[in-house]
């Protein structure tokens, strides 16, 4: 069973949709360097934060310019977890971690393998995407989901899988790639930045959760 992070929730209808279709994480992006429907200040972001109930996890994500612009931004937002986009580096993530005690998950480009081993002994968890050139998400594009099986086998951070996932193929994603979680943005919106709530619910039951033992 591979958890579900739904990403680039932008109002408080859509992340109550998220937590009630069954998301173990929601995702909130704010002080990113590229231009998305998804991002929302600093104030929205933290409100958004601060109603995201226990057991849920909330996690940031974000491009700082910088560490220090990630802790800034940690300690006015409050999130569970952050998702770092861009090129931090093992020193980076360990000084986040200890500056604000909170999970940290550099997100990488599927095809930098490299990378990804260089930050596996640091990160909490490392997301494997379909990245733009600055290291952004949000792309819609799957990638080779057997490359990042490969990958996650040799890693002992827990992978999560993000990149094009749709209420679709995300059953099949998981089958394929095994991830511990997958991670969804533009794959369940109705408009960009705006959820379809029946897929958030689909989306979620076909990653697995139906597999669940009935009560
Ligand atoms: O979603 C964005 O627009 C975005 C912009 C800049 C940095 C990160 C961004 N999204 C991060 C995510 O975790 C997405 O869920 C992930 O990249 C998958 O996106 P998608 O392919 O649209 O499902």
């Amino acid at each position: 069973m591979a958890r579900v992070k739904i990403c680039g929730l932008t109002d408080p209808a859509d992340l109550r949709a998220a937590i009630e279709a069954g998301a173990d994480a929601v995702g909130i992006i704010s002080s990113v360097s590229v231009d998305t429907p998804r991002e929302v200040d600093r104030g929205t972001a933290a409100e958004l934060v601060a109603e995201v109930p226990p057991f849920v996890t909330a996690t940031l994500v974000t491009m700082p310019e910088d560490a220090d612009h990630a802790v800034d931004l940690i300690r006015a937002i409050r999130p569970d977890a952050i998702q770092l986009h861009g090129d931090f580096s093992v020193q980076d993530i360990g000084y986040i971690r200890a500056e604000t005690g909170i999970k940290v998950i550099p997100a990488i480009d599927y095809t930098d393998t490299e990378r990804a081993h260089d930050l596996d002994a640091a990160a909490d968890a490392i997301l494997v995407d379909s990245t733009t050139d600055e290291g952004a998400g949000g792309t819609g594009e799957t990638h080779d989901w057997e490359s990042t099986a490969d990958l996650a086998e040799t890693l002992t951070s827990p992978v999560i899988l993000a990149g094009g996932l749709t209420p679709d193929n995300v059953a099949e994603a998981v089958r394929t790639a095994a991830p511990f979680a997958v991670d969804v943005a533009s794959g369940v919106e109705r408009e960009p930045g705006q959820k379809d709530h029946t897929a958030l619910a689909t989306f979620v039951q076909n990653a697995g959760r139906e597999l669940e033992v009935p009560v």
